[in-house]
């Protein structure tokens, strides 16, 4: 593992009622598979905002949106009703109603999904809900864990636990082809280094790594290795917010 930065950058969620981590990364480095162990590992909700900005992307090809035309995008935005699952063991999307789990997967989506979650009027109102999302979990289920481009930056930057995921573009090409089951790692790789390069280079709340989340590089590390670091870095904020509390 090479770590750079600070894990506990904030203090929200380990000073009030339940703790919130928030993890970034390029594609493929483990964000999702991290995240939902970490949150099933210590009982919290579980957040994918990748799926939402699918989510939106589904609704705009499925109504016949141009999703190249930001505008039409943007007049669209406030129309599909996105209802997202937040149990790790589980989780689940729903545009109006409609199961897209499979569906916000396919080659077409992901080809389309970093021009319309480039549109700001797309971002503002993902990011609105995840806060909603966040706020209900820190309540009732005593923590969440959320994962995508911008949580350590804008979405939540003052969450317990800031994380920034990486893994070669070697390892992570790897990976994906394995989930896909394709032998063309050098395509996987091109389609991986293509949407990084969309969403680093986006003007609205780019994929950044600041220096107050913590890099953890995973390329030689297996998953549950990866989920017990985080778990570790979740106890010890908690711990240090304990005795912070009692300190005072
Ligand atoms: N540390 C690891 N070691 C080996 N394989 C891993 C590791 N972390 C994740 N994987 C595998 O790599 C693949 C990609 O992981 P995952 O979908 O969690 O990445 P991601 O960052 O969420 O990707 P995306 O941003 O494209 O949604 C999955 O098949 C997952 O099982
Ligand atoms: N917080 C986020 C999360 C995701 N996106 C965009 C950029 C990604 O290419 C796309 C799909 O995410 P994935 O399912 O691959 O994690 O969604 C974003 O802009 N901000």
């Amino acid at each position: 593992m090479s770590a750079q930065g600070n894990a506990g950058a904030g203090a929200e969620g380990a000073a009030g009622p339940g703790m919130v981590i928030a993890i970034d990364g390029p594609s493929g480095s483990g964000k999702s598979s991290t995240s939902k162990g970490v949150a099933a590992a210590r009982g919290f909700a579980y957040l994918d905002t990748g799926a939402m900005y699918r989510a939106m992307t589904w609704w705009m090809m499925h109504h016949q949106v141009d999703v190249g035309d930001a505008e039409a995008v943007a007049t669209a935005a406030s129309r599909p009703v996105i209802t997202m699952g937040t149990d790790p063991s589980a989780p689940t999307v729903q545009v109006d109603g409609t199961d897209v789990a499979q569906a916000i997967r396919t080659q077409e989506v992901t080809s389309g999904v970093s021009a319309v979650s480039a549109v700001p009027a797309v971002r503002e109102r993902l990011v609105a809900m995840q806060r909603d999302t966040i706020a209900r979990a820190r309540r009732e289920s005593g923590g969440i864990v959320v994962e995508g481009r911008d949580i350590t930056t804008v979405v939540a930057p003052d969450a317990a636990v800031k994380i920034y995921l990486t893994a070669s573009a070697e390892a992570r090409a790897a990976r994906r082809s394995k989930e896909v089951r394709t032998d063309d790692v050098e395509a996987t790789k091109r389609a991986l280094a293509l949407r990084d390069r969309l969403d680093s280079s986006r003007e609205d709340s780019p994929l950044t790594q600041t220096e107050d989340a913590l890099e953890l590089e995973t390329s030689g590390l297996g998953l549950q290795e990866v989920i017990d670091i985080v778990v570790g870095l979740a106890d010890e904020a908690a711990d240090g917010a304990q005795a912070q509390a009692a300190a005072q």
